[in-house]
Order: C-alpha cells, then structure tokens, then sequence
C-alpha cells in the first residue's frame, strides 16, 4: 500500500458496507401487508434502502399514504425491522477483505450513518468484522445528520485525525455532499444503492469505485 496522506476511512453504513435493503423491504412489506396493500419488489424498493424508513414508507404507500398516520407507520415499520435486523442483511463482497487490510495497514476506520443510533447498535455485532471499527456516529447522535457535515467532522475529531486525512465513502449524493462540506476525500460507492439512471458526475465526488478493494489505491 502506498504511503499518502489518507489515515482514516469513514463509511457509509446502508448500501455501503452493508446490505440491508431485504431486510429493510421485508420490514416495509410486512407494514403493507397489515393495511391489505399490495408488496413491493427488490426491484422498486432497492434504490430506494438507502432513504430509511420515509423513504421506503413513501414508495410503499405512494398516493395512499395521507390516509395513514405516517407515525403509526413508521412505528410499525421500525418495531418489525427491530426485531428481524439481520435476517437478511450481509456484508458486500470485498468488504471483508478491505477492512482486513485497512486493519493490518493501521488504518483507522469506522461508520457515519444516517440509521438511527439504536438500530445501528443492534446491527453492528451480528458482523465480528466491526469489532475493529474505531467510531459509530448514528443518524441521531447529533442533531444535525449527513448532508450536514456535523456527524463526519464528529467522527474525525473522535478518532483524532484531521478531516483533510479521511476518505468518506457512501452511495448516496448526500454522503458525497457532506464529505465534501467536510473537507474530506469522497468516494461513491457504486455498488450500492444506486439508481440506474443516476448521473454520477454530478455528485461532485473526488472518486467512484466499482468494488469496495479500489478504495485501497486513495490511501
Ligand atoms: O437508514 C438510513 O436512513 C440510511 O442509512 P445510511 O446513512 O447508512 O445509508
């Protein structure tokens, strides 16, 4: 590995490291199915994982959803995703492999994710590889959540390594939007959640990669 002035990766969780997005279908699902309305398929509600549950509430309900109490939904989704988290969910292939080596090169790394702090607490030792991960910030561990910088430069200031010396990765413009407002390198996740006619180039990002190992050349 080549020595640059990178010393810590941030990453995105949902879409990023890891693939929840069956699980989190499977959540939406089961909130249609209580109210008699038709499913979604992997294929609508994939690009959507990475929005949480008003995203994937949004899609589900679409024009139905005023006639709902979208509180009671989200309540019902999240009880449901609570207690089936890691059914489904796996970590991306390569991604073991890069944390493995980003270890052995004491490279520090963690997780900046917009998921709230207790799902993201309950999901993370299904997985032995986040033993090694140095910072959690949730998407309720400050007020402010991505595209705010706030949850990124926290996670920095955590791990005491300049923001100029972290590569931030995710799949979703917002990531890419606050890494940059962080002053740090970003990197596009392009395994992810990722809409297919999704103009990239407009993201502003410094990098895009195809497979999780391509990070290892930033650093
Ligand atoms: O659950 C969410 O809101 C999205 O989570 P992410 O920031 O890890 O993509």
């Amino acid at each position: 590995m080549q020595s640059k002035s990178i010393k810590a990766v941030l990453f995105d969780l949902d879409g990023t490291l890891l693939d929840t997005a069956d699980d989190l279908g499977s959540a939406l699902n089961h909130v249609l199915e209580q109210h008699n309305l038709p499913t979604v398929t992997p294929e609508a509600y994939r690009p959507i994982a990475s929005n949480g549950a008003k995203g994937l509430l949004e899609l589900g309900f679409a024009e139905q959803l005023s006639k709902f109490n979208f509180d009671q939904l989200r309540e019902q989704f999240l009880d449901y995703y609570q207690n089936n988290i890691a059914q489904k969910t796996s970590l991306y292939g390569g991604v073991p492999a890069l944390l493995e080596t980003l270890n052995s090169n004491n490279i520090a790394w963690g997780v900046v994710t917009n998921k709230p702090e207790y799902l993201t607490t309950l999901l993370l030792p299904y997985f032995d590889e986040f033993t090694a991960s140095q910072i959690m910030v949730g998407g309720d561990t400050l007020t402010q959540r991505k595209p705010h910088p706030a949850p990124l430069l926290y996670a920095a200031q955590a791990i005491s390594i300049a923001p100029e010396q972290c590569l931030y990765v995710g799949d979703a413009l917002r990531d890419i939007e606050a890494g940059n407002a962080a002053n740090m390198t970003t990197v596009i996740a392009e395994w992810g959640y990722i809409k297919e006619d999704e103009n990239l180039s407009l993201w502003q990002a410094d990098f895009s990669c195809k497979k999780p190992q391509e990070i290892l050349s930033f650093i």
